[in-house]
C-alpha cells in the first residue's frame, strides 16, 4: 500500500503539491488524474523518493521508499520512458539494473518477452519509436515482480493493441494482489482500467474513490429523447409536456431534447398522451471524460485561446461562400454538449416557448430552473 500524508511540495513560490493526504491500496488498478501540471508526476518522484517533501510524508508498504531494503524488488515504476541511455541495447539496459538489483539474467528476457520486444532486444535504444520506449520503461517496472507498482502515462504513444495490452497487464497485475497506481490523460482508457481514482487539482486533492462512484457523483444520468422528424411541431409539443411534468429539458445539436427528472416510462407516457412520435428514447450514463471534465475544470491551470492566425492569410481561408454562410445551423454553446450542470452552476435549461415556433430561449430566471 501506498500512504501519503499531509504530502507538501513547493517549488520557490510554486506549490507543485499541497497537503496530499490518500491511500493507494492493493488488489486494484488507481487512477491518478489531473490537469497538466496539477502535481501527478511530482507526487509519483516523492513517493520514490526522487523528490524531497517540503513538509508531510509518503511510505510504501509503512516504509519510505528509501529506506525499504532492496527497494527495486518492492517497487516498480515508469516515470519517464526516455530516462534511458541511448546508445544501450535493450537486453543492456535490463541487465545492468537487473545486476545492481540482484535480479537473475533470465529474468531479463522473460520481461522483454511480456511487453513483447523480444525482437528489439539488441537494437540501441536511441533508435526505438516512443511506444517502444514505454514498452521498455515498462518491462522495467516488471524486473523486480514488484507488489508495487507505479505507471506515468504507461499508454502515451502506443497503438490500439499496446494500449489494450497495458490495460489488461494493469488489471491482472492488480487481481494478483498487487498495488497498481497509475496516471493517465485517457479518460476513456482509465474508465475501463482503473476501478479507483484519485483526482487532484492545482495540488490539492479533489477526489478519492471509486470509478462509478466518481461518474455517479460528478455527472447527471439524463434521457435523449427525439421526435419524428416528419413531425415539425412535434419537438415543441413535447419540450412541452415534459416541462409542465417538471422535467428539465435541454437541447442537443442534433435536434434531440436531453430530459432530466422524468423516468424514460414516464417521458414515453407523455409523448403519448400529447400525440408525439418518438424515433429515439434512449437513457445515456455521463461517460468519465464529462464527469472529470466538470470536477476539474476550476483547476485548470492552462487553457488554450482560438488561433487568430494573424496576418497569415490574406484573407479568411475558412471564410464559407454566403449561402453556406446563411444555412450554417446556429452555434450551440459548448455546455450544452455536456451533462446539465450540478447545482448552483448555472446553465442554460430549455425553456419552452409561450408561443409555438418560438423555440430556444434560456431561462436562467426561470422558476422551473429548480436545481
Ligand atoms: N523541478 C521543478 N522545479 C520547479 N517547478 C517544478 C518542478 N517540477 C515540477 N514543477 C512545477 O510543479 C507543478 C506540477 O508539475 P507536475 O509535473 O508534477 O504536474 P503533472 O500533473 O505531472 O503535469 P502533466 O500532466 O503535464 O504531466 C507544475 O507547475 C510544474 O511547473
Amino acid at each position: 500500500m501506498i500512504e501519503a500524508v499531509g504530502l507538501t511540495k513547493r517549488y520557490g513560490a510554486k506549490t507543485a503539491v499541497d497537503q496530499l493526504s490518500f491511500q493507494v491500496k492493493p488488489g486494484h488498478v488507481t487512477g491518478f488524474l489531473g490537469p497538466n501540471g496539477s502535481g501527478k508526476s511530482t507526487t509519483m518522484r516523492m513517493i520514490l523518493g526522487l523528490d524531497r517533501p517540503t513538509s508531510g510524508h509518503v511510505t510504501i508498504n509503512g516504509s519510505p521508499f528509501r529506506e525499504l531494503p532492496n527497494a527495486q524488488r518492492h517497487v516498480g515504476a515508469l516515470l519517464d520512458a526516455k530516462a534511458v541511455h541511448g546508445g544501450r541495447r535493450a537486453r543492456t539496459h535490463l541487465l545492468s539494473i537487473a545486476q545492481l538489483s540482484g535480479i537473475p539474467e533470465k529474468r531479463v528476457d522473460e520481461v522483454l518477452a511480456v511487453v513483447g520486444l523480444q525482437d528489439a532486444a539488441r537494437q540501441r535504444t536511441k533508435g526505438f519509436s516512443l511506444g517502444m520506449g514505454q514498452r521498455l520503461g515498462i518491462a522495467t517496472a516488471l524486473l523486480g515482480d514488484p507488489q508495487v507498482l507505479l505507471f506515468d502515462e504507461p499508454v502515451n504513444g502506443l497503438d490500439p493493441e499496446g494500449i489494450l495490452w497495458v490495460r489488461n497487464l494493469m488489471r491482472r497485475l492488480a487481481a494478483e494482489g498487487r498495488t497498481v497506481f497509475v496516471s493517465s490523460h485517457l479518460m476513456s482508457e482509465m474508465a475501463l482500467t482503473a476501478d479507483h481514482l484519485i483526482v487532484i487539482g492545482r495540488g490539492r486533492l479533489l477526489a478519492d474513490m471509486g470509478t462509478q462512484e466518481f461518474i455517479a457523483h460528478n455527472s447527471a444520468g439524463f434521457a435523449r429523447v427525439r421526435a419524428a422528424d416528419t413531425d415539425p411541431d412535434g419537438r415543441d409539443a413535447l419540450g412541452t409536456a415534459l416541462t409542465r411534468a417538471g422535467g428539465r429539458v435541454l437541447q442537443e445539436p442534433d435536434g434531440a431534447l436531453r430530459v432530466t427528472g422524468l423516468e424514460l416510462p414516464r417521458i414515453s407516457d407523455l409523448a403519448h398522451a400529447a400525440g408525439v412520435r418518438l424515433w429515439e428514447l434512449s437513457p445515456h450514463r455521463a461517460s468519465l471524460e464529462e464527469a472529470y471534465m466538470r470536477m476539474t475544470q476550476s483547476a485548470v491551470e492552462y487553457t488554450s485561446t482560438d488561433d487568430p492566425r494573424a496576418e497569415l492569410w490574406e484573407q479568411d481561408p475558412l471564410a464559407l461562400p454566403a449561402w453556406e454562410d446563411e444555412q450554417a445551423a446556429p452555434e450551440v454553446p459548448r455546455a450544452a454538449f455536456f451533462a446539465p450542470p450540478p447545482p448552483g452552476a448555472g446553465g442554460s435549461p430549455f425553456l419552452m416557448p409561450s408561443h409555438p415556433g418560438e423555440l430556444a430561449s434560456t431561462a436562467k430566471d426561470s422558476p422551473e430552473d429548480t436545481r
